[in-house]
């Protein structure tokens, strides 16, 4: 221990137990010693996870109490907890309540954990704007920050300023036009939907203070300063799950205050004329789209409507006609199927920026970099496919959630400038009930046969005109006037439009309707389009790019 500490390791109690501790550069360690001076157990804390240390004896969760003794000291530190089955992902607040010889050395330590704090955690944020949306998931945004979140920053020694929202956007509003100096970062109290709103505005804000307009497609996006802290209190929470690893908390808010940062995966969302959104989870149409705007209308039952609308659209078995075309990624950097998980510090992420980026010693220059590899002329190969989905999905990242642990995409990585297209073609109930269900399980949904994904750096897609979709239903659709022999065509061809190959994927009426209660339900006209759901926004648009 260099510095005023008269020498090196000091010897402190915990209750009647003499431990020697020591804090040597970028840790903070107490060993037991027994009566005999032998070393028995040790314990290190990385500084950089100190989260707080105070005089006297100290709690703080559930509630705060101070017994201001002038010879002891706590400290309070991310503690990585093996309950609920996440090892290491569930962080909970250690606290060690240590007591000196005199109070000159209990002021020396507190000093200098305090000074190692300031000189190993240069990310930790000081100041940050607060968005609490009190009628996410389950209600309880309020409660959630106040109770578990607002003391963890306060012993962090972090100030913030609180906002409740009264209406939907003010939160995207408030980032897009208010005064934001002094802020270190944005913290979003609810779920993905209002992660989205922070998400929109940062974004919409940056571009403004550039002087770009965002819905310019050859504006080159800048990156945003601000990061966004997540609290989960909303219905999904997959951008909290697919990045934290657990929806708690308490492990979100101590991750805020070290400063772990992980960046995203932003998919940019167009329709030739309106305003561009962005997507980091879930961009999905037809089974994704219906549950979305069926759940709208049951918000009351909170995260349960989701439950309720799926098991509602569902049974309505529907599936939607359309173009879809995409973009391969490099097949050599990864693939949906390798069956790998995404964590932080993921060796392809990195590759993947490495090669996206060469120049960029910062996230400075991502967003301008990224975006250029999409420039005319400089796209690589489309590919077009054409037929009938139950459903559509590109997601950034795996969009693991509690609904689906492994999540839409599992080998779906968080920050490596692809999203993973699922494309689901129109098949019987019982196959795509198998597909949903192996969501909630271990086993690999993609191994179906009506089952595609691709690992990809655009989509686009196209609706059919009016006219096509009624001659489809002509044919024999999902109307029901045709009781056999419907046939689905699946087209790749080149971006060109040459055939390269036709393959026939037929599902007979019998087939769809193998499960008899399903009949009369199936056998009703479907809608001819459905709607994106844009996470959890529903798109006012149906044709779109995305990049
Ligand atoms: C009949 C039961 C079907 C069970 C299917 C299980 C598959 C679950 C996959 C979930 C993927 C979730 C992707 C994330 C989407 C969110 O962005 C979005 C908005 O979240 P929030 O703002 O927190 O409400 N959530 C959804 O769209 C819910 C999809 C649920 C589908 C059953
Ligand atoms: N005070 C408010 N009143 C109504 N809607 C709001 C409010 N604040 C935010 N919203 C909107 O509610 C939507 C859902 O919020 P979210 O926190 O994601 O909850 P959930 O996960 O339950 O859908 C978001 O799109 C957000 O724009
Ligand atoms: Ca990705």
């Amino acid at each position: 221990f260099d510095g005023d500490l008269d020498s090196g390791p000091s010897s402190l109690w915990v209750g009647n137990k003499r431990y020697r501790a020591v804090l040597t550069g970028w840790h903070f360690r107490w060993t037991e010693v027994d009566k005999k001076n032998r070393d028995k157990k040790t314990v290190s804390v990385p500084v950089a996870e100190v989260v707080g240390v105070e005089e006297g004896r100290v709690e703080i969760l559930p509630q705060k109490s101070v017994e201001d003794t002038d010879k002891d000291f706590t400290v309070f530190y991310v503690k990585r907890s093996s309950s609920g089955g996440s090892y290491g992902l569930l962080w909970r607040l250690g606290r060690i309540q240590f007591s000196c010889a005199s109070r000159v050395l209990r002021d020396q330590w507190t000093k200098h954990l305090r000074t190692a704090l300031k000189t190993h955690s240069p990310l930790r944020p000081h100041r940050l704007l607060v968005f609490i949306n009190p009628f996410g998931g389950k209600k309880k945004g309020r409660q959630i920050y106040h109770s578990l979140v607002a003391p963890l920053f306060e012993l962090a020694g972090i100030s913030s300023h609180v906002i409740v929202t009264e209406r939907a956007n003010q939160a995207r509003d408030h980032l897009l036009k208010k005064d934001l100096t002094g802020f270190d970062g944005v913290v979003c109290v609810g779920g993905d939907g209002m992660f989205s709103e922070l998400l929109h505005g940062l974004i919409g804000r940056t571009q403004q203070e550039a002087g770009l307009c965002e819905n310019d497609p050859a504006a080159a996006l800048q990156p945003c300063p601000l990061h966004i802290g997540i609290i989960p209190a909303g219905s999904t929470d997959c951008v909290c799950y697919a990045t934290v690893g657990v929806i708690d908390p308490v492990t979100s808010a101590l991750h805020i205050i070290i400063g772990d940062s992980q960046p995203l995966d932003v998919c940019s969302v167009r329709q030739s004329s309106a305003r561009v959104r962005y997507s980091v989870s879930l961009l999905g149409y037809g089974f994704y789209g219906d549950v979305l705007a069926e759940s709208e209308k049951h918000r009351w039952m909170g995260p349960l409507r989701y439950d309720y609308s799926g098991t509602v659209v569902y049974l309505s078995n529907r599936s939607y006609s359309g173009v879809v075309q995409y973009l391969p990624a490099d097949p050599l950097l990864s693939s949906p199927r390798d069956k790998t998980r995404c964590l932080a510090g993921c060796s392809v992420c990195s590759r993947s920026t490495e090669r996206l980026f060469p120049h960029s010693s910062d996230s400075g220059s991502l967003y301008s970099s990224h975006f250029s590899q999409f420039s005319p002329g400089s796209e690589g190969q489309w590919v077009s496919v054409e037929g009938r989905f139950r459903c559509i999905s590109l997601t950034c990242m795996s969009s693991s959630c509690a609904r689906s642990p492994l999540g839409l995409s599992p080998s779906a990585h968080l920050a490596d400038g692809t999203g993973d297209l699922v494309l689901v073609w129109d098949t019987h109930p019982l196959g795509f009930l198998k597909f949903l269900h192996r969501h909630t399980s271990t086993q690999d949904q993609f191994d179906l046969p009506f089952v595609e994904v691709h690992r990809v750096k655009a989509v686009r897609f196209s609706a059919p005109s009016g006219r096509e979709e009624q001659e489809y239903e002509e044919i024999g659709g999902l109307s029901g006037e045709t009781d056999e022999g419907q046939r689905e065509y699946v087209d790749t061809v080149s971006r060109n439009g040459s055939r390269q190959h036709l393959a026939e994927r037929a599902v007979t009426h019998e087939q769809k309707t193998a499960t008899p209660f399903l009949c009369g339900l199936c056998c009703r006209k479907s809608p001819a389009v459905s709607v994106w759901n844009c996470d959890g926004e529903i798109l006012p648009f149906t044709d779109i790019v995305c990049k």
